[in-house]
């Protein structure tokens, strides 16, 4: 395998949480490296570092002990922190995010919302990307509509399209249908898969369904802080 394949590369990376007196170590030495194109899921029980994990490898947190390299570059690591502003620029330029809780602008419409990453930074050719990411996550009908007038498994459409709209290599997911039936769950977790196949988007995504599971080529089980290859 080729240094070149590899997109985040984990050493040994720990994250410990104060609590009052008490040191929470949410992430014990986990050591993994992602390949481009890869659909990787994390599952494990609730409390095992699933969110802490991901959280590092999309550079939202920094870890107390370990190294990330990315794409060969050194984010953290022994004498190496980047600093907020070299961190922010990681995050819009390699990284798309969706959560949960799709964190949709309520008084914006849903083209609206997908163009709010444009009003930061934007690739080329981002402008002309909203239009067809709504078509190809199937919401161009409802381009004009606010968030409280649609579905939520149309909001995570939405949510994903935000994400992509600067054409983010890795996309970071976070329980992305922990708020949808099973029916819509299943849908949005195609919708991963075909973005995946397609255009060779890294996915990295935490979930407590096994059948979203299932749609990535890679498991990875979460156990009080470690991963196991599954
Ligand atoms: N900001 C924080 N401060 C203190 N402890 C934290 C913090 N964030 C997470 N923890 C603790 O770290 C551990 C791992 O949490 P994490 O959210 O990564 O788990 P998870 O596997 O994603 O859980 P879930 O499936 O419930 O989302 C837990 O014990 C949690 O209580």
């Amino acid at each position: 395998m080729a240094d070149t394949d590899i997109t985040l590369d984990a050493r040994g990376l720990s994250r410990a949480y104060r609590r009052g007196s008490e040191e929470i170590l949410a992430l014990d030495g986990v050591t993994l490296s992602i390949k481009r194109g890869e659909f990787v899921s994390f599952m494990g029980p609730s409390g095992s570092g699933k969110t802490t994990l991901v959280n590092l490898l999309g550079c939202l947190d920094n870890p107390s002990a370990g190294e990330l390299h990315l794409a060969g570059k050194k984010i953290f690591g022994e004498g190496k922190r980047l600093s907020e502003r070299e961190l922010t620029v990681v995050r819009r330029e390699v990284f798309g995010y969706i959560f949960q809780n799709f964190y949709l602008v309520p008084s914006l419409t849903v083209r609206e919302n997908v163009a709010v990453p444009l009003a930061f930074y934007r690739k080329p050719g981002a402008e002309a990307e909203v239009d067809r990411l709504l078509k190809l996550l199937g919401i161009e009908h409802r381009a004009n509509h606010l968030p409280r007038e649609i579905s939520g498994g149309e909001m995570q459409r939405v949510a994903i399209a935000r994400a992509l709209v600067n054409r983010p290599e890795i996309l970071l997911a976070d329980e992305p249908t922990g708020n949808l039936d099973s029916r819509r769950s299943t849908e949005i977790g195609e919708v991963l898969q075909e973005l995946n196949r397609s255009s060779g988007l890294t996915i990295v995504m935490v979930t407590h369904d096994p059948g979203l599971a299932k749609l990535g080529g890679r498991h990875i089980e979460m156990r009080d802080g470690r991963a196991y290859e599954g």
